[in-house]
């Protein structure tokens, strides 16, 4: 199977490949799977708690707009009560993406220069919001990991011993499964089991890295 070179043509250097999915896709799985192989990854769901750590601009934000209850004792992020206010409204997570995305867009630029400093071939930028976000202008190509909506919720339960409720309002505060996938470069479906996942992404290693080399030269 041939691969499409889109953005790394004539670029030299670690490139970045950006890998998107919905809630309980399997995002993280895919990028510790990638891990084993080497390489490295910056995950913008962490990047975002960076964001809203005490003393951040951002957290004295929310502080403002929800009052001193969005905060525990510590003067921490109560995430809970945030993401409570956040996936039922659009508005306000509208608000709350304008008060963080350019702070995490900022972190992560400078995350994606410390692992280009490592000389991999290539390294990951998982986010839920790749294309929605613009983030995807900081990748190379885009690595989609899907899975049938129902598999998602059953494993973000199980996970995260969350109501069904508030896993499918996240859900629906996301991009729609085709329009992740009408802008993939890569699908990985995560729809199988472990085992299955892992041979998946140790073929699109070797390509990657065969694509990757073939860009440098
Ligand atoms: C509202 C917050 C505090 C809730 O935190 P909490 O620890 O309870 O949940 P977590 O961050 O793990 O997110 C839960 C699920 O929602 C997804 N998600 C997070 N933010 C968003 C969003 N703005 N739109 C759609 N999905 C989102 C995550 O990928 C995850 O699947 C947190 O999600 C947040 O700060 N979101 C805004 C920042 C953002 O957009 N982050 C996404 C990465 S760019
Ligand atoms: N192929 C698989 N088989 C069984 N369980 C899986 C598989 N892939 C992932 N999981 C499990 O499903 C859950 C969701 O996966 P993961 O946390 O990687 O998703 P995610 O896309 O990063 O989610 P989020 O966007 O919510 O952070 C995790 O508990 C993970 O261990």
């Amino acid at each position: 199977m041939s691969i499409h070179v889109t953005k790394t043509e004539g670029k030299s250097g670690t490139r970045v490949v950006g890998v998107t999915g919905g809630i309980g896709s399997g995002k993280s799985a895919v990028a510790e799977a990638f891990g084993a192989l080497g390489i490295g990854w910056v995950d913008a769901d962490h990047v975002a708690r960076e964001v809203v750590m005490p003393g951040e601009p951002a957290l004295v934000a929310i502080a403002q707009r929800y009052g001193p209850t969005i905060l525990d004792a510590n003067g921490t992020l109560d995430r809970r009560a945030l993401r409570a206010r956040i996936f039922d409204d659009e508005n306000e997570r509208q608000w709350l993406e304008r008060e963080t995305h350019p702070r995490i867009r900022q972190r992560l630029l400078t995350h994606l220069e410390r692992l280009r400093d490592t000389g991999a071939p290539y390294c990951l930028l998982v986010s839920p919001l790749l294309i929605e976000s613009g983030q995807h202008q900081l990748v190379d190509r885009i690595l989609v990991v899907d899975a049938p909506r129902d598999i998602q919720i059953q494993r973000t339960l199980a996970r995260d011993g969350v109501d069904q409720r508030q896993v499918e309002s996240i859900l629906a505060a996301q991009s729609p499964r085709e329009r992740r996938l009408a802008a993939a470069d890569d699908v990985i479906d995560n729809g199988g089991d472990r085992h299955n996942l892992q041979e998946q992404v140790a073929r699109l290693d070797a390509r990657y890295r065969q694509l990757f080399a073939q860009a440098i030269q």
